[in-house]
């Protein structure tokens, strides 16, 4: 499991952006396409502005959204909102090849339902298998969430889905489940700050409640990397 300590947000930021380039490239030269996977907060906004100033074959890359609040594309909140203005609305990248988490409804149980379906039909990955996206990109809240998995909810225990509601408090969000979390040829952390600490302490330590911790619960085949600037990772 690669574990990068970086000295400040700026040299994790030119890491991520070098380790993500790299497996889009790799991928779109063995497979002829790419699928990566978006985190939303404030971590990853540099680093897809930078992605932006890059010159990749866009028309074969393909967006998805690990998890997204449930509000309209065009709310602050909105992680498709976030990624379109630093990242995707600069580069030439086909409509179609743009996944968003669906959020328009009034039912985002149905949401989810359809946004799997969706899924599924691109992967062409029928029920019972669980597709792998080429690159997921993921944050972690001071509270060891990762995704829209906050500790101790129901969302937790979904093995049977792709796509599942998850709540921070009484607010919704579609998230990712676990299971195909761990499914992703190479899952992404982007950690920083000092107030990530505590929570990492308790991911990395030997014994720690996973239903608590959610963080702990990715441990994908594929590849897992952990990029952490000083003050977030100073005491690991
Ligand atoms: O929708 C979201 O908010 C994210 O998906 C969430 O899981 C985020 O990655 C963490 O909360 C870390 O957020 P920061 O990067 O802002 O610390």
């Amino acid at each position: 499991m690669p574990t990068e300590i970086l000295s400040d947000r700026t040299t994790l930021v030119n890491r991520a952006v070098e380790l993500i380039v790299e497996r889009i490239e790799r991928a779109i030269e063995q497979q002829g396409k790419c699928t990566i996977a978006l985190a939303g907060g404030g971590t990853p906004k540099p680093i897809y502005e930078q992605l932006a100033q890059k010159n990749l074959a866009w028309e074969k890359l393909h967006i998805f959204w690990g998890d997204e609040r449930y509000v309209p594309a065009n709310d602050p909140d909105s992680n498709q909102k976030m990624a379109r203005e630093a990242w995707l609305n600069q580069i030439s990248i086909p409509e179609a090849n743009i996944h968003p988490m669906p959020t328009t409804g009034e039912n985002p149980e149905a949401d989810a339902k359809q946004h799997e379906a969706a899924i599924r039909a691109f992967f062409q990955c029928g029920e019972g298998e669980i597709p792998s996206l080429d690159i997921i990109l993921l944050g972690m809240g001071d509270d060891g969430h990762t995704a829209s998995l906050f500790p101790q909810t129901k969302a937790l225990t979904v093995r049977d889905r792709l796509i599942t509601v998850g709540n921070k408090g009484d607010s919704q969000r579609l998230t990712f489940t676990v299971p195909f979390l761990n499914q992703g040829k190479c899952v992404m952390f982007l950690v920083t700050g000092a107030n990530k600490r505590p929570a990492l302490a308790q991911i990395f330590s030997s014994e720690a409640d996973s239903q608590q911790y959610p963080a702990r619960m990715i441990q994908p085949q594929g590849e897992l990397w952990w990029l952490f600037d000083q003050e977030a990772g100073a005491e690991l």
